[in-house]
């Protein structure tokens, strides 16, 4: 296999042309104290990508994301989001720019129902969540937005239901519509079914899989039969290095990848 790192597949979705890289990191590095977590990271995400990061417990995954998202510092290295340097701006503006992330852990209210909770994101998004418990039904537009958030994930049937009586599986589908409220450009997803039973997760999957094709998507996912199934190029970290990256093909042929991930891994 050859090693791609800092290119494009060729092979994705057709053509992607050169000047369309959603999100690139150039020579990233982070330690925290003596021991370095991100190690002269090189990454491109093309417009409309579906990466997987995968790599064992503790490979700096979680880590790199934070580092995109500007959650975390680096210690050295740039970060470009639609070919603007963000590697200094804050979160919040990241996020104005079309950056979203999920988290590994639940991040719900739980005592709202998902139309409640999309629609104060699309508002938060619009710069009138403060009026929002005032004038609920004066939301309209807000409120059919979320409805169709909800819908593209498979949530209308839910979007009265509490949150905190949502099968899991929902859940976790209702913090991706949170994100989605965003209007992201670039979605990074850290392990979406992490804590969903096994059956469940690949429903997560391919919902995710339907997202809009100009939707950049790059998530961590421990499951090898989902990665294969949803990435169309994975990227494998260890020791906070990128070891060696590719199409799912060439990945799960790759000797060197099934000694140091797929033998030692202790998810799955
Ligand atoms: N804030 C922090 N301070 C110190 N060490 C940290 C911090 N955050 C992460 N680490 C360490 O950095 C390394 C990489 O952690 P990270 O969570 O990025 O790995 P990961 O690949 O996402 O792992 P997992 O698959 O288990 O979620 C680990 O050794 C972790 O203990």
């Amino acid at each position: 296999m050859t090693a791609q790192t800092g290119t494009v597949a060729p092979s994705h979705k057709g053509a992607i042309a050169k000047g369309t890289i959603a999100l690139s990191t150039r020579g990233v590095q982070k330690s925290f104290g003596s021991l370095v977590v991100a190690r002269d990271i090189d990454i491109d995400l093309p417009v409309g990508a579906r990466y997987a990061l995968i790599g064992p417990n503790g490979a700096g995954k979680t880590t790199l994301i934070n580092l995109m998202t500007g959650m975390l510092v680096p210690n050295a290295g740039q970060i470009t989001l639609g070919g603007e340097d963000v590697t200094a701006m804050k979160p919040q503006d990241r996020v104005k720019r079309g950056l979203a992330r999920t988290f590994q852990i639940n991040t719900l209210f739980a005592g709202l129902n998902p139309l409640e909770a999309v629609t104060l994101a699309v508002c938060e998004r619009r710069g009138i969540a403060g009026r929002f418990w005032q004038n609920i039904a004066g939301n309209k537009d807000a409120i059919e937005e979320a409805y169709e958030i909800l819908a593209k994930l498979k949530l209308g049937d839910a979007c009265y239901q509490t949150t905190r009586e949502l099968p899991y599986g929902r859940q976790r589908l209702l913090e991706i519509a949170l994100a989605l409220a965003t209007k992201p450009k670039v979605l990074l997803l850290d392990e979406p079914a992490a804590g969903v039973p096994h059956e469940e997760s690949g429903e997560i999957f391919e919902v995710v899989a339907g997202l809009s094709d100009e939707l950049t998507l790059l998530f961590i996912e421990h499951d090898m039969h989902v990665v294969f199934r949803f990435a169309t190029h994975i990227i494998v970290l260890v020791g906070g290095a990128i070891f060696t990256q590719g199409s799912p093909a060439e990945i799960s042929s790759d000797p060197g990848v099934r000694e140091v991930y797929l033998g030692t891994r202790k998810h799955g």
